[in-house]
Parts: structure tokens; C-alpha cells; sequence
């Protein structure tokens, strides 16, 4: 039990198939400066004493690697599993839920492919969570943004001032997230991050301002962004 007297875990979904970065190894793995994108996540949720667990989702080929070459190398302590995942991110996510100490009171989500979190990030997620239930990362956005119909017509323009980029972590009290989950199974509704799926159950679900370095590690071009990021 973390010495803010609740039990508070975080699943890390990393057990995506890395499609849009077309690398020969799993994104993932990929060394950012010599430490893999996994690990630069992982490290920055081990160091922080609120948290109790960390479940790694990843794919079933990869548990033992991930194992040795970042939870081992990285002395990650707070990693207790590390599970298979599924298909899409959401069924991993699920996956992870399933493996979550019953007595946890949050669960923190974080892509694995989200290496430059930082700690008042985190910090402010339990403490959001904590007070209202549920949270999400975001920024708001910095261009405009156009909804466009399938012969590439604009359809509207939505007022910027009412538009985040979401990012993650994205935290939970564990039994309203627990049931956002079974829900949208139930329905077989898959949503885009997790707050959707709250969201649909008619929770409100409060912004932690989060920060324009939180980038995931999709396409190639972000790894040159990331390597600055280091750097800096
Ligand atoms: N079935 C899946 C799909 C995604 N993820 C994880 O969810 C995070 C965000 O997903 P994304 O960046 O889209 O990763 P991929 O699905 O791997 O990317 P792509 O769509 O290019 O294949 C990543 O850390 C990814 O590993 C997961 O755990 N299980
Ligand atoms: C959850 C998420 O990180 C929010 O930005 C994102 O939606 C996950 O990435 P994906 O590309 O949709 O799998």
C-alpha cells in the first residue's frame, strides 16, 4: 500500500503489432539513446512512490524478452506481471484489468510506446482520479481541425477552443473502469483510448493537462523527435 494509504496500480499496454513504424523489431524494443522505449516508460512510473504495481501487457512472443531485457536489465521492482495481450489495444487493456490486484483503488493506462511521461503528469493523474474518479492527459490541440466527409469535403469546423489531443495515462477509480470495460464488451463497442468507454457509461471524465513532449512512438519521424527529446 502506497503511503497515500491507497492501493494504486498501473497496466501498461505494450502488445501492439508496431504496424506504422515498419521496423524489423517491435517498436517497443526500439533503443531511444540506448534504453528502449519500453523501459524509458516503465522507469518513470517505477521511481514513483505513489504507485504499488505495474502490469505489462505485451504479445505472447515477446513475455520473455520483455522480462530479461527490460524488467530484469532495468531493475523494474514494481513490475509484478507481465500478461499476454490481444488483438486490439483494448483487449489488452482488458486483459490487464483481469490481472489487477483486487484491492487496487486506481488504475492508471499508459501506451508502452509513451516513453517521455513525467512525474507531475503522473502525479496529477492520481491525484484527479482520487478526487473525481476518472481522468485523462491532454492538450489542447494547435491546429485547426476540420471534419471531413468521404470525398474529402469539409463537413464543419469545430471551435479549436473545445479541442484536446488526448494522450495517456488515463486513470480510473478500478471498479468504474472494471465496468466501462465489461460494458463494452457486453456491447461489443471498441473505442479509440479508455475514456470512451466511460465515457458511454455517463461518467464524466475530468483533463489533467498533460504536456507536448508525451508523444507516442508511432511513425518513424518520432524517433528523431524522441532522440531531441532526450537530448534536451
Ligand atoms: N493489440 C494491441 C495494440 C496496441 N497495444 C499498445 O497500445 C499502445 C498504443 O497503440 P499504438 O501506438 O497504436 O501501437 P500499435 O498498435 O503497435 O501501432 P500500429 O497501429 O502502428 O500497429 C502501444 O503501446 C501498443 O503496444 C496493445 O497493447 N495491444
Ligand atoms: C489511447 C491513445 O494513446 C490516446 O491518444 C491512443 O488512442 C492509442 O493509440 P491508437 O493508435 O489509437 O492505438
Amino acid at each position: 500500500m502506497s503511503y497515500l494509504g491507497k492501493y494504486i496500480s498501473v497496466i501498461v499496454p505494450a502488445a501492439g503489432m508496431g504496424k506504422r513504424m515498419n521496423s524489423k523489431i517491435n517498436k517497443q524494443f526500439i533503443k531511444i539513446k540506448d534504453i528502449p522505449v519500453l523501459a524509458r516508460t516503465l522507469m518513470e512510473f517505477n521511481k514513483c512512490d505513489y504507485i504499488d504495481e505495474i502490469i505489462v501487457v505485451t504479445r505472447y512472443d515477446e513475455i520473455d524478452f520483455c522480462q530479461k531485457e527490460i524488467i530484469d536489465k532495468y531493475k523494474l521492482d514494481k513490475v509484478k506481471k507481465v500478461i499476454q495481450g490481444g488483438k486490439e489495444r483494448q483487449d489488452s487493456v482488458y486483459n490487464g484489468l483481469k490481472e489487477v490486484n483486487k484491492k487496487s483503488d486506481i488504475v492508471l493506462i499508459h501506451d508502452g510506446a509513451r516513453p517521455f511521461v513525467k512525474r507531475n503528469i503522473i502525479e496529477e493523474n492520481i491525484k484527479f482520479a482520487l478526487e473525481y474518479g476518472a481522468c485523462v492527459t491532454g492538450v489542447p490541440v494547435k491546429d485547426t481541425i476540420k471534419k471531413v466527409d468521404l470525398n474529402g469535403e469539409i463537413i464543419s469546423t469545430p471551435n479549436r477552443k473545445e479541442l484536446w489531443a488526448i494522450q495517456t495515462p488515463q486513470t480510473f477509480r478500478y471498479d468504474l473502469i472494471l465496468k466501462a470495460y465489461e460494458k463494452a464488451k457486453l456491447d461489443n463497442f471498441l473505442g479509440t483510448d479508455d475514456s470512451m468507454l466511460v465515457e458511454r457509461i455517463g461518467y464524466k471524465v475530468k483533463i489533467v493537462m498533460g504536456d507536448y513532449s508525451n508523444i507516442k512512438i508511432t511513425t518513424p519521424e518520432d524517433l528523431i523527435i524522441a532522440e531531441t527529446l532526450v537530448d534536451k
